[in-house]
């Protein structure tokens, strides 16, 4: 089929309330302002906001805060009309952010019974995983049923029709029962996907195990289908393994620190488009970072999201050129 757009999320479309008290503890914190949130939405939006044609599959609360997302989402340029209002009394997720120092947040997540791990396998459309190049899977949309078989129903279409699945591990402790079975999800879909991307932590949730070994974690991925595993290591930048051997080191740019959170999103969005421009893995790598340290020093991991202008000024500011 005609790869008509260029990345299709599935996963949690949420709200973010970030303290707009910053520096502060939460137990201190008065006051937050709303943002549209989730990992795989977060990233829609950053790539939307690069210029790339995306949609979303999802399901939000048939209340105001669904209606406030879908919304936001489209008037950002991203393809909702895949996304299912819930009919059962599921809610949309809320997560409220500590913004305690520009070294460390939180965050707490209201994730009880919410609608976007409602999403079923029959909710998911066929023609929409075939006509995109990408299909970006969110590891949170795996913690429960029936959200679980819809994301591994996607994936299997995806494979049906030579869509590339990348898999943001996204690891959120809310919902999951044991370690064991985020260690045996997440492990099933890295082995189904083209390209995973995790911060260390994240791998060692996949692995159940404390080794963090990165040589280790990648030779076993390697075994089966994914052709690029990226690495996550905060402020201490990233690494991206290829399956033929080639291993490239991110680094981290500066930045006015405002947040922790949203990095990883607005990295994965960065990164991703780079890719799909055509730019190498080195490349891609910095696209990556620069949109983070853009994030990081915003209030917002959506909102914030910055422009394809934005992201190579940093990197000729930070590096001299492109
Ligand atoms: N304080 C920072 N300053 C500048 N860049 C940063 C900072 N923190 C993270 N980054 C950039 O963002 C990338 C991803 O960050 P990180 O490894 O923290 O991902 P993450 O844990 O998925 O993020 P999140 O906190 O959003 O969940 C890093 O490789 C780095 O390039
Ligand atoms: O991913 C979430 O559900 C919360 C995010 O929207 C939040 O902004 C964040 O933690 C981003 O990393």
């Amino acid at each position: 089929m005609n790869k008509t757009i260029d990345l299709v999320a599935i996963g949690r479309a949420a709200l973010d309330l970030n303290s707009i008290e910053i520096n502060r503890p939460m137990e201190e914190t008065e006051s937050f302002r709303k943002y549209v949130g989730g990992s795989p939405a977060n990233i829609a939006i950053g790539q939307a906001k690069l210029g790339q044609k995306v949609k979303f599959i999802g399901k939000v609360g048939d209340e105001h805060h669904g209606r406030y997302i879908t919304k936001y989402m489209e008037d950002a340029g991203v393809d909702m009309s895949d996304v299912v209002v819930d009919n059962e009394g599921h809610m949309t997720g809320l997560t409220f952010t500590e913004i305690k120092s520009p070294s460390e947040s939180n965050i707490i997540q209201y994730r009880d019974e919410v609608a976007d791990l409602y999403i079923r396998p029959d909710e998911v459309k066929e023609e929409t995983i075939a006509s995109s190049k990408i299909l970006l899977v969110s590891g949170t949309a795996l913690a429960q049923s029936p959200s679980r078989e819809a994301v591994l129903y996607a994936i299997d279409l995806a494979h049906q029709h030579d869509t590339r699945v990348i898999f943001e591990i996204d690891y959120r402790p809310y919902t999951w029962k044991s370690a064991e079975e985020v260690s045996v999800y997440y492990t099933l879909v890295a082995q189904l996907s083209d390209v995973v991307i995790g911060t260390r932590d994240e791998f060692n949730m996949l692995e159940n195990s404390e080794e963090a070994d990165n040589a280790k974690t990648v030779e076993k991925l390697f075994n089966y289908r994914p052709e690029l595993i990226v690495i996550k290591h905060g402020v201490q930048g990233s690494h991206a393994y290829t399956k033929d051997g080639q291993v490239y080191d991110g680094k981290a740019y500066k930045a006015n620190v405002v947040k922790t959170f949203g990095a990883g999103d607005s990295y994965a969005a960065a990164f991703i488009y780079a890719l799909n421009q055509g730019k190498g893995v080195e490349d891609a790598l910095k696209y990556g970072a620069a949109s983070a340290a853009i994030v990081v020093s915003r209030h917002s991991s959506s909102e914030a999201m910055p422009t394809v202008d934005e992201i190579e000024a940093l990197i000729i500011e930070q590096d001299g050129s492109l």
